[in-house]
């Protein structure tokens, strides 16, 4: 072990209350949204092939035209508690909003800098609403912060220069002040999602990043940030020269998952993930796969399968508008959400072996299992190993409890449940099971969630 000033806080998962719900939510939505929702992916006639959100970087965007669109950011249609109701029909238990993206433009009427939203024709507060319209709908609010800050001198991607560095001092100020601001506004934040914090400059920052986090804590007692925030002293983020995560989940999941539990180290995580190929911000038009519900719901399962959370990614467009192929989806994930949360909330890793019929999940507080299903065997059967000594004496469908499904016992110690639905399933379901180790009296007082 290497001694390390700045290295991970904390060996294994936090076990206080507010990471316990953290842990607890399965489900969550991600909004991207600012000033690179006007042009949505296009500049002069001409298509942008990249994200929507970095329009700013290629070379069709000036950056002075780019850096203008402030000015005409004045979105009507924007409908803070339409947005938040969406996200309860949809069954999000959290939200992670874009107060200020790579190109610095906060959606805040942050005090130190201009390029803000009061300084738009809009000039209002978004952030301020959204916090507390998701509040209202009792969704629980963390903010997405981006340390690169295209709009701010002293950002650098490296410091070569002593200018760079006395420059680079004041930008480290600024960010601090802001963070600092973002948390005083909004004391009802839960947690920060940091980005863009790969380059150099930010990797040197050690005991800087150190010393904000401990700061940004205190303010907010229970206050959750991700693995994308500190370096340590040789400038590693997400494990430290030990391989110790450095703060409270992994955030190494962007637009792809885990396939087995060995792959999350026990920690917590989670899947941020966007509906298109790789769109968070608004673009126009959507090239390459746009995922189903049915793709959708699989991740969202095999993210809680593996004890991590799925965070599904909204961006709405310059007049804030939810464009329509995300409100459809919306309703179609809320919809199986409304049958089917049962085996999603308060439910993570269940240790049997993986199926090809789908996934387990059981609930940490019930104990209770559950049958994920997607590949629905030609067979009707679907296998079930349970750990030595447990055996599985009941089956039934989540949403028709009272058809008991047969079981029957093979000599290894396998179970084999047999399903044969008259017509074939058009989205997955839930089959429920009980071990002999499930005491289902009532008086277990595991039974009563709180
Ligand atoms: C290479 C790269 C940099 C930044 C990103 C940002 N992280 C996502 C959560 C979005 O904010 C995207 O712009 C994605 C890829």
């Amino acid at each position: 072990n290497i001694t390390l000033k700045y290295g991970a806080e904390r060996i294994g998962k936090r076990t206080d209350q507010p990471m316990q719900d953290w842990r607890n939510y399965g489900l969550g939505q991600f909004i991207h949204w600012g000033v690179y929702a006007i042009p949505g992916g296009h500049w002069n006639g001409k298509y942008y092939a990249g994200a929507a959100e970095w329009i700013r970087s290629w070379e069709g965007m000036p950056n002075e035209a780019y850096d203008n669109l402030y000015k005409e950011f004045n979105p009507k249609n924007f409908n803070a508690n339409a947005w938040a109701k969406q996200a309860k029909e949809l069954g999000a238990k959290y939200v992670i909003i874009t107060t200020k993206h790579h190109d610095g433009f906060c959606l805040w009427p942050s005090e130190y800098t201009d390029y803000t939203i009061a300084n738009t024709p809009y000039k209002k507060d978004i952030i301020g609403a959204l916090v507390e319209a998701y509040d209202k709908q009792g969704i629980d609010v963390y903010l997405y912060f981006s340390i690169i800050d295209w709009n701010h001198f002293g950002y650098k991607s490296k410091l070569v220069t002593d200018k760079d560095r006395t420059d680079y001092e004041v930008f480290k100020e600024f960010t601090r002040n802001q963070l600092i601001e973002l948390l005083t506004r909004y004391p009802e934040t839960k947690g920060l999602w940091f980005d863009g914090t790969w380059d150099a400059a930010w990797k040197e920052q050690a005991s800087y990043v150190y010393d904000l986090d401990k700061e940004l804590r205190e303010m907010i007692p229970g206050l959750i940030i991700g693995s994308r925030f500190r370096p340590d002293d040789y400038g590693n983020r997400h494990f430290d020269a030990n391989g110790n995560m450095m703060g409270d989940y992994e955030q190494g999941w962007e637009r792809k998952m885990p396939n087995t539990i060995e792959e999350v180290h026990g920690n917590d995580w989670d899947c941020v993930m966007t509906i298109p190929e790789n769109q968070w911000g608004y673009h126009s038009d959507w090239r390459g796969h746009v995922k189903t519900s049915n793709e959708l719901i699989e991740m969202l399962v095999k993210a809680v399968a593996l004890d991590g959370n799925f965070v599904l990614n909204f961006g709405p467009d310059g007049l804030g508008t939810i464009r329509k192929e995300e409100t459809k989806l919306a309703k179609q994930v809320g919809e199986w959400m409304k049958v089917n949360s049962t085996a999603i909330y308060n439910c993570g890793y269940l240790d049997w072996e993986k199926q090809d019929w789908g996934y387990f999940t059981t609930n940490r507080i019930t104990q209770e299992k559950y049958m994920v299903v997607f590949n629905q065997p030609i067979s009707g059967v679907y296998t079930v190993k349970t750990k030595k000594g447990v055996s599985i004496e009941k089956a039934y469908l989540l949403d028709n409890p009272g058809l008991e499904l047969s079981i029957e016992k093979t000599y290894n110690n396998e179970f084999l449940i047999q399903y044969n639905p008259e017509n074939h399933p058009e989205e997955p379901f839930v089959m429920v099971i009980e071990t002999n180790k499930d005491q289902n009296n009532s008086d277990n007082q595991y039974l009563q969630p709180k």
